[in-house]
Formats: C-alpha cells, structure tokens, sequence
C-alpha cells in the first residue's frame, strides 16, 4: 500500500525524463542507490522486477521534479527571469569570494557586509552571491549554523523560484546541502540535503562554464561540498552503511581542489572515514594533519575541531591523560581567538576532556564539563547521545546507578527528530550500565546484547557496538555465565581487530581475566589481570588501574596468599580514597563452584616460557602506537625483575647510544640490542642483578618487542610516534612535511620542532651557525612551514652586493634614480611582499644601509629610490649570519638598535661535528640526490660510513655533500661505495 502511495507520481517515464542524458550509473550515484534500481524504476508496471522509489529517495526525486532541476526539463540559461551578474558586480564581490577560500574570515566578513551596505550590488544574483559568502564564513568559519541558515534562505527561495543565474543558484545548492547537513536539530534534514545534493548535480550536468561563471565555488569544489554533506548527513544519522556507501567518493572529489580550506575540510571528513573502517594510525595521523594544517592556514574552526577528536583518538590509543588535556585546552584557545559560537567541536572537546579527567580520577570536574557540554547540546536541539558513554562510566565507576536510569529515561523520552532510534539504544546502553552498576548482571548482559542487536538494525554504529561487546563480556563473566562471555570476549576481540583501540582492550584484558579466574584458571587469570593493569597504568588511568588492583587482591585471597587481606584492605582504601564506588567481591557469584588453587601468590617469579604470556598480551594489542609498546616493554621488565630499572635506548651507526625510555642513571648490567623494523637499532638495558634465567627472558622480550614494534610501523603508526620522549607540543612537529630536511639527531629533531612552532609567527627570526651548517635551509623550511608559503621567499646575500648597490638592490629605485638606473627596480623587499625575505650573512650589511633596514622592520615602510612617498610591504624577514653579531656591534660594525630588532627570535643550527647522529642519513640523502635518474643509488659500505662518521667536518654539511658528490663522480657508479672511495680529504 505505501509503496503505492509513495511512487505516486514517479512512474518510468518521470524517472527517465528526470534522468535526462545522464547515464544510470551516474544518475543512481546521485541519489545514493544501485544503476540496478534504477533500471527497476524504469520498467513498466507490469514486469516483475519492477520498483518504485520510496522514503527518502522519493523526496528527493520528487524536490528535483518540482524545482525542475533534470536534464530534461531545466530552464535554459536564456531563461527571461534570470539576470545575470553585472560586470561590476563580480569584478566586486571576487576578492571577497577569494579571501574565504584562504580563511581570511575577519577580512572577508568586513567587506562583504560593506558591499552589501554600499546598495552596489544590484542584481538578485549578486546580492545571493554575497550572502552565499557570509553563509558559508558563518557555517565555515565560526561553527554558527543557524547564523548561517538564515542568511541564506531568502536566496534560498529565490533559488527555487528560478530567479538567479544558474552558476549562483548552484553555490545556493551546495551550500544549503551542506546547512541541512549541519549538526543543529532545528537545521538538519538529510532529505532536503539530499534534495539539494540532488539539484546542484543537475545543474553541474548542464554547466560546461562554470569555471569562467562569476561565482566562488567551482565545478571540482562545488564536487567536493556535495560530498561532504553527504558524508555528514551519514554520521549524523548515525548510519555507519550509509558513510560506507560514501567510502572513496570524497577521496576522488578532493582530488582536482586547489582551494586550501576546502581542502581541509574534505580532508577532516576522510579522517572521519578512516575512523569509522577502524583505520586508527591512518585517523589518528589525519587529525592531527588538519590541526597542524589548519593552524598554518590560521583557520581555528579546523584546528579545535581536528584537536577535539585527536584528543579523543590518542586517548584510544592509550596516550596520557595529561596529553589529551593538552590537545583540548588548545582546541578551545584555537575557538575562542578565532570567535567561534559554542558548537559541535565543543561538545567533542567536551567528552575528551571529560574522559581523560574520569581516568584522573578528577569526577567533580568531569561531571562539570560534561554538563556544560550538555547545556550546548540543548542549544543545538541535538540528540544528548554523544555524552552518553562518558555519562554512564562515570556513574558506573561512582556507583551512581539512580542517576544512571535518569539518564536512561531522558534518551528513552527523546523525541527529537535527530537519530531517534539510534538514540533510543544509546538510552537501553544507559539502562544496561544502570543495571551494571546496581549489581544486576545477567540483567545488564542481556541489555547489552539487545542493544547491539538493535545498533546492527539500524546500520551498525561501530562505536557503540564496540562499547557494548566489551562491557557484555564483563558483565556475562561477573555474572557467572562462563560460556556466553567466552563467546562475547572472542567476538568483542575480533571486532577489536576491525576497530583497534588499545584502551578497549585493555578493559577487555581485565574482563577476561575474571573469566580465567571463574573459570577455575587462576595463573592465567593473574596474568590477565596484570597484563591489563599494565598498560592501564601506563596509559594514566588511574580509575581502571584501582579497580584492577582490586581484582587483583580479590584473586589473591582466592589463591590463599596469607597477605591477601591485607592487600585488600589497602586497594578498598585507595578505591574509597580516589571516590571510586566499592565493587561487589566477583569471587562470590552466586551457584559458581570456584576451584580455588593455594599457588603463585608468593615465590620466585617464574621466568621459563610461559613468562612470556603476559608480554605477548601486553606487547600484540592492536591499536597500540610505538611509544607506548616501549612503555609497556619496560614495565613487563619491571614486573618480571622488581627493581631492575629497565632502560630503552636507540643505537647510531657507531653504536652510540640516545635514551629513549627508562633511566640510565646506573650502569646497565645486561643489555640485549634488536632492530625495529624501521631500519632503527634499539638497546634493552637493566641495571642490578638479574635472575640465572633472566638474560634469556630478556632476549626474549627484546625479539617480541621488535617485533611489536614493527607491527607498530607496517600498520603506520610510527611515523605519528617518534623514537624521541614526548615533549610539550611534539604531535605538531612529529607529521611534519619537509621534503629534503635531513633531521636524524635529537638536536635536529627540536629544531625542525622549533621551526614547525614558529611557523604560525611572523616574528623576525635570525639563524646563527657555522658555514655551511644549513641555516638558508632553515630559513626555506621556515617559509615552506608557515602561512607565506605559497607566496614569494625572496633570498638576498647581503655579501655579494657591492656597496653602493646596496639600497637600490634592496628598497628598490626608479627609472633615473640614480646614473645607471634605467628602468624601475621594485627591490627584494618589494619582491617578497606577502612572502618571505630571507637576508644571509645580515653581518655584511653596509653600517649606511642598516638604519633604512631598521626603519623597514620598525613599521613596515621601505622608501625606493627617486620614490616620494614610502611603501608599505608585508614580508617576514629570516636572517642568517656565520658571524657573532654581538661582537660586530661591541666593534662599532653593526649597529645596537638594529642587532636588537633581529634578534627577537635566534635559531641556532648546530655544526655537524656536534650532531653526528645526522652523517649517515645526510650521506645517504645526498647519495640519493645525486644518482642520475633511471640508475639506482650505491649503498654506502659500513666502512665508508664509519668514516664519514669519524670526519670533523669544518665545512659542515655543504663539506658533506661535495665529498659524495666527488667520490660519485669518477667513472661509472658502483653498487656499492667503499672507504676506498670516498673522496674525503678532497
Ligand atoms: N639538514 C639538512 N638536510 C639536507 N640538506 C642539508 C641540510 N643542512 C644543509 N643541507 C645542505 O647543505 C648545503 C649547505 O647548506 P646551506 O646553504 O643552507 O648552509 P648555510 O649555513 O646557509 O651556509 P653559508 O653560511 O655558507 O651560506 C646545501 O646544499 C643544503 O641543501
């Protein structure tokens, strides 16, 4: 009956005139369905296989006939009712237009409003183009949907009416695709949504001129907005099939953008995609990309929205509370200097902050900023389901089971139209952690199973799904249904597999261990238990490390170890201490005979092979990243050797050694070395003495951790975790983008960290440091780094300029300035403008010339030659200088005044005898460069790297290169080059 209803109206015949010249691939791309359904809309009444559209594609369908926008029956552009764009008008509004492509928001804004003011704008077309932009600054740039919805919607009308040049009426479109799509109850429609999707499609399809159109977005943008609504609209449905359909259509759009926010943008959303395929190293790498991109852009909407949920990825990846903590009071600086309205990124910020304080044991805080983010929910009439996960955990480890079902009455009472079903199993997620909390487990279980079910019903939410696997293992094992958590656990860990997240399973590391110990097998389940209180302390989760401690002591009453009161008395006071709710004793479930087996608590450790269970554990969980499975490798040492002190440490090519964790305070009195897979040689160390058997378990551990490591990397999570101890800010620098800088020594690492932090800066920077140490390479990463790059960077060698070209040369003349001036010089200042100048040896600067210079980086104003009037020129200026400044000035050379205003940022680039960590892979760098194309590159033999190690290096590293580039180029390239070789003593 209702598909009769429905297909009112949509007959084969309205399908194929709407469907117009398009293919029926492309045709059922555009509406979300198979080219096979739309064959089967397309046959007759009477053929069996044959459909008509339903639900939402009806919508749709039936929007795109009645804004006429198919093939068939669209207006053509000579249409009477369309006037197009006055020359005028568009010569106007483009520089608006082009400011929001680079997020020049406060510009944009500023002059978009006094266009529209100026009463210059006379044409419909032109005065939606310009609301086309406040919209899209206001969705875009502020977060502020509504604000933006309602600039729109006169044009937006007009749009429907047919009233505006196609190329406007199509950035109305997009545009409003993209505003239904939009995180704010009283906005989204994912059927209008799509109806616009839908009508901008259409209008592509018979736009062959768009690129020369006045308008703002072009055909490729345009693209990529309509994938991003379509994105958007599949997450916030919550239908994780629906994104899937999406999957690869946004990587395919983005591939013909130039448009640097667009572009962020798009890629926010694949960070997204990757989320949802469980893709964690690929999400975690992308989010952070976009912050850092975004910050360079200064576009802080993309900053503190990709920070919220890096935050929220690395707590998954078991990061410290205190970094997420970071990442969050940073994505709300990002929004609050760059005037966002309380949105979707706050409740994000919100919910990791809030998890990473619960962990902290801080739950007053917690609850405070979950009820901020809560209030913001409401002022967005959205569903309250983000917060609910975090909601009930902190209820659950509090025992706040009253306040729980309250929670699990307000979902279940939600009547909103945003994602009512989904919401409504997020509420039956809340019951089943009330009825946890109160001690009800089968009760608990049961509900958990029924809201995984109804999660697959509904298009398979993966993040609740997850959630709820773990948690319906636990209470099944609690419960003493040893058989159903033994099903629960293998299908929650394979579907960790698919949605790796190594603090899940380190709770889920804790649940089977009150399996094993049900199950009568208590030294596994000890070392289940361990295994997850492991990595739960190392990981900062002080809330989930207490109650494992707790399992812990219970289980060693249940071994009889005599101590084991005592134990418990302790972890209940530390429970009680922290505010944490008291849990029922789980060796007491009810009917379950518990084979209680008087071992192991006490004795020796056992260091034979079944020592290694709980490395193994510990070491293979996947979604681990490679600091943390350092971590965990010297807290398997420590619990294995009380007081060993374990040290990790990274071996260079002469076997010298970096600390990469631990304490290296004492001598190390064994020490077992192994590589990383990354080409990386790693040390093992303990000091003090070490059981008979000990040395092999150490070898052991080092092989698994190897190994781990290289999983690590294969699944690409090395690259977002450097070998380096984490430092304040490092996540920035860590991805950074800067082909052909060489930086393998720590002290290069912070440097490439320090040029990533002042990238964002337009402070004059001065690089100091011996010839040929790198320092114009720094002033080339600094501009390639910051938001100038794309803008000229200007080089000026203040030592190869003859004294009396100096001015000219520099604030530029005009024709006749001078004898000899015969046309206008614009000077490298000028040159740079917008860009970057980088002056090198600063030191060699005529003492006539450095009071212009002064003058120039005081306020901005050079004054060419012959010129009357000063010109103002924005350009950051990088200088360099091999000479000690400080001693120019004391000898009168340079002057005071000037020295000072340089020197407001210096950067030091070490020599490289300092740094001989950077030989090798400078060597190998140069050897790369310099092999003629088509052949392959020499290996540098051992012995030829021992002695390049071993060379002082005066000339640094321009020294370094002329050696590789003589010794490679005497007769044909060899395979491999030798100390024999190498040219080094020139
Ligand atoms: N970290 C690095 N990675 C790759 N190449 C480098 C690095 N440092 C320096 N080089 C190369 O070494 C050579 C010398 O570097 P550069 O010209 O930047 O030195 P400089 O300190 O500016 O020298 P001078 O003071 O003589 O002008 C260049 O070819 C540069 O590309």
């Amino acid at each position: 009956m209702e598909e009769k209803g429905e297909a009112h109206g949509l007959g084969p015949q309205v399908i194929r005139a709407l469907r117009g010249e398009q293919s029926r691939a492309a045709f059922a791309r555009l509406l979300g369905v198979t080219p096979l359904t739309v064959y089967r809309w397309e046959l007759p009444d009477e053929a069996p296989q044959a459909r008509r559209p339903r639900g939402r594609v009806a919508q749709a369908l039936r929007q795109l006939l009645e804004g006429g926008a198919s093939t068939a029956s669209r207006p053509t552009p000579s249409n009477s009712k369309r006037q197009e764009l006055h020359p005028d008008e568009s010569a106007r509004l483009a520089p608006c237009l082009a400011r929001l492509r680079k997020a020049e928001w406060r510009a944009a804004e500023e002059e978009l409003m006094a266009l529209l003011a100026s009463g210059a704008l006379r044409t419909p077309g032109a005065r939606a183009l310009a609301a086309v932009g406040l919209s899209y600054l206001l969705r875009w740039g502020r977060e502020d949907c509504r604000g933006a919805f309602t600039t729109l919607l006169p044009h937006l009308e007009e749009a429907n009416q047919g009233l505006l040049p196609e190329a406007v009426e199509l950035q109305v479109h997009a545009l409003a695709a993209n505003l239904y799509a939009s995180p704010d109850g009283k906005l989204f429609d994912a059927d209008k949504s799509d109806a616009h999707v839908a009508r901008a499609e259409a209008l592509l399809a018979i736009l062959p001129g768009l690129e020369t159109a006045p308008t703002f977005h072009g055909a490729a943008e345009v693209r990529c907005h309509l994938r991003i609504a379509e994105l958007a609209c599949g997450f916030y449905l919550g239908e994780a099939e629906r994104v899937a359909r999406c999957s690869g259509r946004m990587a395919e759009a983005l591939a013909g953008v130039t448009d640097p926010v667009l572009r962020l943008l798009a890629e926010d959303c694949l960070a997204h995609e990757a989320t949802i395929r469980g893709e964690a190293a690929q999400a975690t790498r992308r989010f952070r990309e976009v912050a850092q991109g975004a910050a360079r852009l200064g576009y802080p909407f993309l900053e503190a929205r990709n920070l919220a949920f890096l935050a929220q990825r690395r707590l998954e990846e078991c990061c410290e509370p205190q970094e997420a903590l970071g990442l969050v009071r940073r994505a709300r600086e990002a929004a609050y200097g760059g005037r966002m309205v309380r949105g979707f990124s706050f409740i994000f910020a919100a919910r990791s902050e809030a998890e990473a304080l619960i962990r902290l044991t801080r739950f007053a805080e917690a609850e405070a900023v979950l009820d901020e983010a809560d209030a913001v929910v409401a002022e967005l009439s959205w569903t309250p389901l983000h917060l609910v996960v975090m909601r009930s955990v902190l209820c659950l480890v509090t025992g706040r089971h009253a306040e729980q079902r309250k929670l699990a009455a307000r979902l279940a009472a939600y009547d909103g139209p945003i994602q009512r079903n989904l919401t409504l199993a997020y509420g039956l997620f809340a019951e089943a952690m009330a009825d946890l909390t109160e001690g009800l487990r089968p009760r608990a279980a049961e509900r958990f199973a029924a809201t995984a079910s109804r999660v697959m019903e509904l298009g398979g939410w993966p993040f609740l799904r997850r959630e709820c696997l773990v948690y319906e293992t636990g209470a099944r094992a609690f419960a003493g249904q040893l058989a159903e958590a033994r099903v629960v656990l293998r299908r929650a860990r394979v579907f960790l597999e698919r949605m790796p997240s190594a603090i899940h399973s380190a709770v889920l590391s804790r649940f089977e261990g009150v399996l094993l110990a049900l199950e009568g097998r208590p030294r596994e389940a000890r070392e289940q238990l361990e295994s997850s209180l492991g990595t739960l302390r190392l990981a900062g989760d002080l809330t989930m490390a207490g109650f494992t401690r707790h399992l812990l002591a219970q289980m060693a009453r249940l071994e009889g170890d005599p101590a084991a009161e005592e134990l418990l008395s302790a972890s209940e006071a530390e429970l009680r201490r922290a505010g944490l709710a008291l849990p029922q004793d789980f060796t007491r479930v009810p009917g379950r005979p518990l084979q209680t087996a008087p071992t192991l608590a006490s004795g020796p450790p056992r260091l034979g092979a079944e020592a290694l269970v709980v490395p193994f554990e510990r070491l293979s969980v996947r979604g681990m990243g490679a600091s943390l499975i350092q971590r965990e490798l010297l807290g398997v040492l420590e619990g294995l050797f009380p007081g060993c002190l374990p040290r990790l440490e990274e071996l260079d090519s002469l076997g010298h050694a970096t600390l990469v964790a631990g304490s290296d305070t004492v001598p190390a009195s064994e020490a077992v070395e192994f590589g990383d897979g990354c080409g990386r040689r790693l040390r093992l160390g303990v000091a003090g003495p070490l059981p008979a058997d000990g040395r092999a378990l150490l070898t052991a551990l080092s092989r698994l951790g190897g190994f781990a490591l290289e999983v690590a990397a294969l699944r690409g999570f090395a690259e977002a975790e450097s070998l380096e101890a984490p430092v304040a800010g490092a996540e920035s620098e860590r991805d950074m983008e800067l082909p052909g800088f060489i930086a393998a020594s720590p002290a290069m690492k912070r440097l490439r960290a320090e040029l990533a932090r002042l990238s964002s800066s337009r402070a004059t920077v001065i690089v100091t440091g011996e010839s040929g140490a790198g320092k114009e390479l720094v002033a080339r990463a600094l501009h390639t780094l910051s938001t100038r790059a794309q803008r000229p960077y200007v080089a000026f060698n203040c030592a190869a300029v003859p004294k009396e070209l100096f001015e000219g040369q520099l604030f530029g003349y005009r024709r006749g300035a001078y004898t000899g001036a015969a046309t206008d010089h614009p000077g490298v200042i000028r040159a740079a403008h917008g860009g970057t100048l980088f002056l090198d040896e600063i030191g060699e600067l005529p003492l006539d010339v450095q009071p212009k210079l002064l003058r120039f980086l005081e306020n901005g104003e050079v004054f060419p030659l012959g010129e009357m009037r000063p010109v103002e020129v924005d350009v950051r200026v990088v200088a360099a200088t091999h000479r000690d400044l400080s001693q120019l000035v004391r000898e009168g050379r340079f002057r005071e005044d000037l020295y000072y205003r340089l020197n407001v940022v210096p950067v030091r680039v070490p020599p490289l005898r300092e740094r001989r960590e950077d030989v090798v892979a400078l060597a190998r760098h140069f050897v790369r460069q310099l092999t003629p194309e088509g052949q392959d590159p020499p290996q540098l033999a051992p012995d030829a790297l021992a002695a390049l190690v071993a060379h002082p290096w005066p000339g640094n590293v321009r020294e370094l290169r002329n050696v590789i580039e003589r010794s490679m180029a005497y007769g044909p390239l060899p395979a491999v080059l030798g100390a024999e070789q190498m040219r080094i003593a020139g």
